[in-house]
C-alpha cells in the first residue's frame, strides 16, 4: 500500500452508504465529512445491495424505501454501527433487532413537523371544498361561469376535528385547526400537559371509539407501530358519521385501506385525503376511482427546505456517533 495513505485523513473518516439521491446541498456536505457513498442514479437497492451495503459501512442512511429487516440485519457482519435514517418515521427498520446487535438507529424528528401539518390542511381543503373537482373541470375546459349551486362543498368553521395522535404534528395540525376556526379534539396514549392543552384549545378524548363516533374529520398523526397497526380497522371506521372525512399523512398501515376503500364505496365515509398508504406506493386501485378522496404522493415532508433540514438532521447524527456521543435523535425501542 503506497506510503501516502498511512496519514491520509480520510483513513479516519466514517464509511457512510447513503441509499437514495439526496439534495445537492446535503451531499455535498456529507462527501466533505464523511467517506460517502452515494447513490447517483437514485435507484431503489434491493435487499442483496443494502446487505452489501451494511457490511461495509460504519453508517447506513436509509429511507422510507427501504426494508431493513432482522434477516438483513443478520447478514450485515458487524462493521455497520448506526442506521440514520433519513426521515421521521422510522417503521421500514427493525429497531428492536438493531439495538440487540448494538446497531443505533437514529431518525430526523422536529423538522418535518410544519411541512406535514400544512399537507393536512391542504388535504382536508381539497376533500371539503371540493379542490381536485373544480381543477379537473377547469384543465377540461368543462367551466362554463359561475353558479349559486356547483361546487359546494362545506364549512371548515365549527367543525370538530379529531386528532389521533398529537405529537409535534398533531399539534401543528391543532394550530392550524384553531386558526380555521375548528373545534379540535385529541386522542393520545399520553394526555397533554393542562397548559398546552388549552394552548391548543384542544379536548382530549381517553376513548379513541368515542371521538371517532362524534368528529366531523379525524386526521391521523400517530405513528407506525405494533400497537397502532391498523388502529382504525373495519370496527372503528364504522363508528364514524356516514358525513365524516379521514385524513392520513403518517403511515397507510395505522388504516385498514382496504376496509377504507370499501365504506367510501358505500357513503358509509364520506371522503378521505390520503397522502400514504398500506402498502407504499401500491394504491388499493379502487381508491383512485373515488371522487370523494384526495390522494398526494407522499409529500408531507416535501419542501426543500425541509428535506435539506433533515439531511443536516442525519449529519448531525453521524457527526455525534463520531466523535463519541449519543447521537441526539436516537430512536430506542421504548419510544416505539
Ligand atoms: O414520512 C416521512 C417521514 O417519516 O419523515
Amino acid at each position: 500500500m503506497p506510503a501516502v495513505h498511512a496519514t491520509d485523513p480520510t483513513r479516519s473518516r466514517l464509511k457512510v452508504t447513503v441509499t437514495r439521491r439526496l439534495p445537492e446541498a446535503v451531499e455535498t456536505r456529507m462527501s466533505e465529512l464523511f467517506d460517502v457513498s452515494l447513490n447517483a442514479d437514485d435507484h431503489r437497492m434491493s435487499r442483496e445491495e443494502l446487505v452489501a451495503a451494511m457490511r461495509v459501512s460504519d453508517v447506513l442512511v436509509p429511507t422510507i424505501t427501504d426494508q431493513i429487516d432482522a434477516a438483513m440485519l443478520a447478514q450485515a457482519g458487524d462493521k455497520l454501527k448506526l442506521i440514520a435514517n433519513y426521515g421521521a418515521g422510522v417503521d421500514h427498520v427493525d429497531v428492536h433487532s438493531a439495538r440487540q446487535r448494538g446497531i443505533l438507529v437514529s431518525n430526523t424528528p422536529g423538522v418535518v413537523t410544519e411541512d406535514t401539518a400544512d399537507v393536512v390542511m391542504a388535504l382536508i381543503l381539497g376533500v371539503t371544498r371540493r379542490l381536485p373537482e373544480g381543477m379537473a373541470e377547469m384543465q377540461a375546459g368543462r367551466w362554463h361561469g359561475w353558479s349559486p349551486t356547483a361546487h359546494l362543498g362545506g364549512r371548515l368553521g365549527g367543525r370538530r376535528l379529531g386528532i389521533l395522535g398529537m405529537g409535534r404534528i398533531g399539534q401543528a395540525v391543532a394550530r392550524r385547526a384553531n386558526v380555521f376556526g375548528m373545534q379540535v379534539h385529541y386522542h393520545n396514549r399520553r394526555r397533554l400537559r393542562p397548559e398546552i392543552e388549552a394552548e391548543l384549545q384542544a379536548t382530549y378524548w381517553e376513548s379513541l371509539d368515542q371521538m371517532l363516533a362524534r368528529m366531523d374529520i379525524v386526521s391521523v398523526n400517530a405513528p407506525h407501530t405494533p400497537s397502532t397497526f391498523h388502529l382504525l380497522n373495519a370496527r372503528r371506521l364504522k363508528l364514524m358519521k356516514p358525513s365524516a372525512v379521514i385524513i392520513n399523512t403518517s403511515r397507510g398501515e395505522v388504516i385498514d385501506e382496504n376496509a377504507l376503500t370499501r365504506m367510501l364505496r358505500a357513503g358509509e365515509i364520506a371522503g378521505a385525503g390520503l397522502d400514504v398508504f398500506e402498502h407504499g406506493h401500491e394504491i388499493n386501485p379502487r381508491l383512485r376511482e373515488l371522487p370523494n378522496v384526495v390522494l398526494l404522493p407522499h409529500m408531507g415532508s416535501a419542501t426543500i427546505e425541509g428535506r435539506v433540514e433533515m439531511g443536516e438532521k442525519v449529519i448531525i447524527n453521524i457527526k455525534t456517533f463520531a466523535d463519541g456521543h449519543r447521537p441526539p435523535d436516537l430512536v430506542v425501542p421504548s419510544m416505539l
